[in-house]
């Protein structure tokens, strides 16, 4: 179902956590709100559940006005970190709670047949009688998409779902998650503050700071079109480093750091610099390896002090380093700010350079 959010805004006494949000999800879509901690990703999911009001903004779910139609009526799934599972009952009865709580509650046997049939889904058929202290981790966050599914949901919200496991299971669980979603074909939106697992498993990030959207576009438009210096810092790997532009060139110096040509007018600058754009090559120069490692065919990723900052670079192919020895630097491209907000794709003004 389609999900249409128009200039939310939520306030908690001075705290605005929500300052006129807009956003619309396709049908389908597996949408995710990334944001630093505060920035209002799980408020905004809370007043799409039902489970939060707003002081004002409209929602509309599959095209129906939700203002005024409570939590349980919405037919949305959710599942939350720490919305654990009922310690006291199994997980057939974990599973089976939504659909006994219906008003219209289906046959002990109908309830029966659907539970197993989405313990099927969720790869754990055999775990029906034990309780939550008996399983792992992944398998309660299994448990808990099978509960929220039970209610045959328009829409499922998932709030950092998968925070509670440990990196390895968390990689599992998510690439399975994404492809149940696929095969379910249920809207979803996803919140995380790891852009990591936003770029896997979303079609599109909102990207969210302090109570608003600061973009909403695919992977590869967040990292090719940052909108702001926000969104260039937050997406993607990239050293952030203060520049300053001089009739058509950003400057780094004292950093051993090339200029880059940018259309920006003269003043201060952000520079944000992904490792692919920055290489670094034999010779002397005022920067040093400070770590190289080879990954199989790839030029070698290296870790680069130029001046007093440490900045993530690729080899010249074919080169490798020892710690600690000089090199020298040049920038393939970056995305630079002026301190107005305008934005600019830097290019290489000088191919050597660098100390
Ligand atoms: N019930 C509440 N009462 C008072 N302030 C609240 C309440 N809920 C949220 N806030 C405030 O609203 C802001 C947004 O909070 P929210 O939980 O939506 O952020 P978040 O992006 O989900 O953060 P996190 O990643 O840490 O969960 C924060 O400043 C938070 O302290």
């Amino acid at each position: 179902m389609s999900v249409d959010v128009q200039d939310i805004v939520r306030r908690f006494g001075s705290t605005d956590a929500l300052k006129g949000v807009s956003l619309s999800v396709r049908e389908g879509e597996f949408l995710a709100l990334l944001g630093p901690s505060g920035s209002g990703k799980t408020t905004l999911l809370r007043v799409l559940a039902g489970l939060e009001g707003s002081d004002s903004g409209t929602v509309h779910i599959a095209g129906r006005d939700m203002t005024g139609v409570p939590a349980r009526e919405r037919n949305i799934g959710v599942v939350f970190q720490h919305y654990a599972l009922f310690r006291h009952m199994t997980v057939f009865d974990n599973v089976a709670f939504g659909l006994r709580v219906r008003r219209q509650r289906p046959s002990s046997a109908e309830i029966a047949a659907r539970v197993r049939r989405l313990l099927e889904l969720v790869q754990v058929p055999e775990l029906e009688r034990r309780y939550p202290d008996q399983i792992s981790g992944g398998q309660r966050q299994r448990v808990a998409l099978a509960r929220a599914l039970a209610i045959e949901p328009r829409l499922l919200l998932l709030d950092e779902p998968f925070g509670a496991l440990d990196a390895l299971v968390r990689k599992d669980v998510r690439r399975w998650v994404r492809g149940l979603h696929d095969s379910l074909g249920i809207t979803t939106i996803l919140v995380t503050h790891d852009q990591e697992e936003a770029m896997e498993m979303a079609d599109r990030i909102a990207v969210m700071e302090s109570g608003r959207i600061m973009q909403l576009d695919t992977v590869g438009a967040l990292l090719r079109n940052p909108a702001s210096a926000f969104v260039a810092g937050f997406v993607g790997e990239a050293a952030r480093l203060p520049c300053r532009v001089q009739n058509g060139a950003a400057h780094f110096d004292p950093l051993p750091v090339p200029p880059l040509q940018v259309a920006l007018p003269d003043g201060p600058a952000i520079a944000f610099l992904r490792p692919s754009e920055i290489v670094a090559r034999h010779g002397s120069g005022a920067a040093t390896v400070r770590l190289c490692r080879t990954e199989g065919d790839g030029p070698a990723r290296l870790i680069v002090q130029a001046g007093d900052v440490m900045l993530d670079a690729l080899a010249q192919p074919d080169e490798t380093f020892a710690r600690g020895e000089s090199c020298r630097l040049s920038i393939r491209g970056g995305h630079v700010f002026a301190e107005s907000g305008e934005r600019a794709q830097g290019v290489p003004l000088d191919e050597t350079v660098a100390g």
